[in-house]
């Protein structure tokens, strides 16, 4: 590989490739507690893998690419299969086929040993490589049917530079196919090379900026609901409810306000029954029926304990309570899971009218005292401001409530 100096210009776009590699290596290190974060390593692993290829290539005469034909291509199919695998584990969180990639790469290392050990033609080998490495990156679309739309412009950059490589790769057999023959003479120093090596360039810079920038918009959205969520029900927590529900009611479209305080009904019992495990299951299983309960702009937070807060939009108390009812009515009915069957939760709710962001304070308290006055009515009721108990009906009266439910159950 003596080469003139001018040659290792050539080194340039692969030397980038590398340093974007190792941005990507360096985010994987940052995050790599969480295991979604792997898919960094595999495009940092396929970028290394790729530049390498390049590198080599470009350092090599014709004769020398035959040579090292199988070599070469070993590093573009396991670049673009780490590619597709890396960029598929990042949109749906499951990697691509190994059996698939396996495949391409057998069918492709053999046309290659054919067309560079048995019969030297490097046209028939650039354009089978060329379309083995699509088929290899196109293993990761069907990560892109039913994708949810991006969230913003930097996920559609991503998204869409991959796509584009992939439709590049597909025509690069076609444009090889045109190329004039003296263009093949001497391939590394050739037009077309240098065009490859500034697509891949391009590509790889477009790539990687887009992945740094969703990673780190990524970390900060962790961060952010680290501090706001609680981490066991995943709803918002009471500081984050509070800064929330600030804002929903200073937007006075989403008025009139209603502010509910639900609490488990005799929660002690499950954990003392069916231990802590179970108790948190219940919790779990709650933080999702709240939510499905509600409008999709209503709050729900976890207080703490058993305790849940909902600040609903748009509802006079005269909806709210039948609304709250239905939420009283789908726990007592709801199986949860990590208990026996037969068992059946119950809570006490409070609802206050909210009329400003000012009044939030105030009405947590007269919801919580409302809520106290539901569970001194006999508990599986609602106490709405200005109402009276409803009494306990007797729905599902065969099934056991966790209220009769001896300690020794
Ligand atoms: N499993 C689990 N238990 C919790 C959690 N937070 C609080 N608890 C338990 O919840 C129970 C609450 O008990 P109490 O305040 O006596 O209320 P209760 O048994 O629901 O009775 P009433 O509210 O009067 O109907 C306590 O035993 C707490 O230890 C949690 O995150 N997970």
């Amino acid at each position: 590989m003596n080469q003139p100096a001018i040659t290792y210009f050539a080194l340039i776009a692969p030397a980038c490739v590398v340093l974007f590699g190792f941005a990507l290596l360096t985010c994987w290190y940052v995050q790599r507690r969480q295991p979604q974060a792997v898919f960094l390593l595999w495009l940092s692993g396929s970028f290394m893998s790729l530049a390498t290829a390049l590198a080599l290539q470009s350092l090599m005469s014709n004769a020398q690419l035959g040579q090292f034909a199988l070599a070469t291509a070993c590093l573009y199919l396991m670049g673009c299969w780490s590619l597709a695998q890396g960029m598929s584990l990042r949109l749906r969180g499951k990697g691509v086929s190994v059996s698939g990639g396996l495949l391409i790469a057998s069918v492709t290392l053999a046309v290659l040993f054919y067309y560079s050990q048995l019969e030297n033609n490097l046209l028939l080998r650039i354009q089978s490589l060329a379309f083995a490495m699509a088929l290899m990156q196109a293993l990761a679309l069907p990560a892109f049917v039913q994708l949810k739309p991006a969230q913003d412009w930097v996920e559609s950059l991503v998204r869409w530079t991959y796509g584009i490589s992939v439709g590049y790769a597909l025509f690069r057999p076609l444009a090889v196919s045109l190329l004039p023959v003296n263009e093949l003479q001497e391939l590394t120093r050739s037009g077309y090379w240098a065009f490859a090596q500034v697509m891949a360039l391009v590509f790889a810079m477009l790539f990687t900026v887009g992945l740094l920038a969703c990673s780190v918009r990524d970390m900060v959205t962790n961060l952010r609901d680290e501090r706001n969520r609680d981490p066991l029900t995943r709803l918002l927590n009471r500081r984050a409810f509070m800064e929330a529900g600030q804002s929903v009611l200073a937007d006075r479209r989403l008025a009139p306000w209603a502010l509910v305080a639900v609490d488990i009904d005799h929660f002690k019992r499950i954990n003392d029954n069916w231990g802590h495990a179970a108790g948190d299951q219940v919790l779990v299983q709650l933080g999702q029926l709240l939510p499905q309960q509600v409008r999709d702009k209503d709050l729900v937070a976890r207080f703490g304990g058993e305790e849940f807060i909902l600040l609903l939009n748009r509802v006079q108390m005269s909806e709210a309570h039948p609304v709250v009812d239905r939420v009283r009515m789908q726990m007592r009915a709801h199986a949860f899971e990590h208990l026996p069957e037969r068992i059946r939760m119950t809570a006490s709710f409070g609802i206050v009218p909210v009329r400003s962001a000012e009044e939030l304070a105030e009405a947590l308290c007269q919801a919580d005292a409302l809520l106290y006055a539901a569970k001194r009515a006999g508990r599986d009721c609602v106490q709405a401001a200005m109402t009276v108990a409803r009494p306990i009906d007797d729905e599902h009266a065969a099934i056991e409530s966790v209220a009769d439910t001896a300690l020794s159950a």
